[in-house]
This record gives C-alpha cells, structure tokens and sequence, in this order.
C-alpha cells in the first residue's frame, strides 16, 4: 500500500494530470486505487466533470456523480483563486484543521495499492486561513511526488520546491517534470537535466506530453 501527497512547484503544473497519469497506471497493473483532493477551487458546480476531482474520479473509473464527488472533494469553491480566498469569497472560513481531519480519515479508511492526495497550487500556496500546502504535508507526513513544469523559470520553481520540503524533513518519492504547453518553453530534455544536476538524490521522471509510459515505469 502506497499512500502519496502530490505537490506542485507552481499551479497549472500538472499535478492533476500526473496524479491521474498514476491512477490509470496502477489499474492497468490490477492494483486497486483511490485519491483525495482535500480542497478545490475554481470549479463551476454546475459543469465539474472537466474539474480536478472529476478527473481524478474519471482516471479512477469511478462516476462522476454528486456523491463521488462529494467523498473525494467536500470542499469546493468557485473562484480560481487560493482555497481559502476563494472559501472568504462564498462566505466559508476555512482552516487547516478540516482538510488535516479529511484527508486523515480517507487515508486511514482506505485499503487501496495506491492513494494519492492532491494539494493546489504549489507548496507553499495557502491552503486555508490558517495553513498552506506545506502545513497539510507536515500534518499528514506522507511522501511527495513534486511536480514541476518545463515553462521559463520552472527549473527554479522546481528546486525551490524540493528544497521546501527537504528543509522541513518531508520525504519526496520522486518529482516529475511535466512537460509545458507553451511553444516557446525551453528544450525539455535540458529542462529536465538541469533540474537533476541541481536536485541531489531523488528519482526524476520526465513526463514528455503525450506520453504516458513514465507513470507505468513510476507506480
Ligand atoms: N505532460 C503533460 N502532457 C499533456 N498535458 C499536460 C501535461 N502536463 C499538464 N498538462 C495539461 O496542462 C493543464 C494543467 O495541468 P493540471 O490541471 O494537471 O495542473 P495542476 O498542477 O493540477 O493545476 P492546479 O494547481 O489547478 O491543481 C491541463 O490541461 C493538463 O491536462
Ligand atoms: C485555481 C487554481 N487552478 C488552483 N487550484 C489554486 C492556485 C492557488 C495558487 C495560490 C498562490 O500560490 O499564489
Ligand atoms: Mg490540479
């Protein structure tokens, strides 16, 4: 059993995408799967497929019902801003302490090969009022997965990340490049070598878009 915290060094990293790249790895592999995503923001409630917990629900093969919905993600709000800005904005005041009781609760009551918990934005993001990504990893002390991009400035990004959790005695699993949309992002396979060159001892996986073979070779 493999319970993981997927971390980002920036939002709109991938994170989603590589948490579900996991999903569907694992099941093609016959082990038995779940995920968390202990706060969302910037979901519309009337069209949420498209949304990180509807993805993560849809890679886990599960439906995409209120229900299901509700059991992987109870706190969502509209705005696509930090969780608890967009929490202030619809009237919620949201602590740290509930996704840390959320996530522990679904952590312990899953018997799955593989659970993923999926935080938003980068690392250090606020996560509620009163703690950010990092305080949620510390409270739960689950290994990383660190995702990062290839986008200008994502090498940095990257390290700063590893060296977040590192100066905080987290462990990180492995930290995954997600190669970026932009056409004008630097070369990928140097993006990639200049985060290992500077990473120290870690497992680094470059997830080229449109490929998925990393996630097999990951799970
Ligand atoms: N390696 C990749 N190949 C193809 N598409 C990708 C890849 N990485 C990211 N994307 C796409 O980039 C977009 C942003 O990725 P994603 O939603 O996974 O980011 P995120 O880090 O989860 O963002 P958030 O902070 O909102 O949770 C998505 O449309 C996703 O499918
Ligand atoms: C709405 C967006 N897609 C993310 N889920 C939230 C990103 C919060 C980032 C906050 C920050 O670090 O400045
Ligand atoms: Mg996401």
């Amino acid at each position: 059993m493999r319970q993981l915290f997927v971390t980002g060094a920036h939002t709109d990293v991938g994170k989603t995408y590589v948490a579900c790249a996991m999903l569907r790895a694992a099941r093609a592999k016959g082990l038995s799967v779940a995920a968390l995503k202990p706060a969302v923001s910037g979901i519309d409630p009337a069209d949420w497929t498209d949304s990180d917990p509807g993805r993560l629900l849809a890679a886990m093969d599960r439906l995409l019902t209120l229900a299901e919905l509700d059991a992987i993600a109870p706190l969502r709000f509209a705005a696509p801003l930090s969780p608890p800005m967009a929490a202030r904005l619809e009237g919620v005041d949201l602590r740290i302490s509930a996704l840390t009781e959320f996530c522990r609760a679904g952590l312990a009551a899953s018997a799955a090969d593989l659970m993923l918990v999926e935080g938003a934005g980068g690392v250090m993001s606020p996560m509620a009022e009163d703690g950010t990504g990092l305080d949620l990893m510390l409270a739960l002390g689950l290994p990383s997965v660190v995702v990062g991009g290839s986008y200008l400035g994502s090498i940095s990004h990257t390290l700063t990340a590893i060296e977040t959790l590192r100066s905080r005695g987290l462990p990180i699993a492995a930290v995954v490049i997600s190669q970026s949309g932009e056409p004008d992002a630097p070369d990928f396979a140097q993006t990639v070598a200049s985060v290992a060159a500077f990473a120290g001892e870690v497992r680094i996986v470059a997830a080229a878009r449109g490929d998925e073979a990393w996630a097999s070779a990951l799970v």
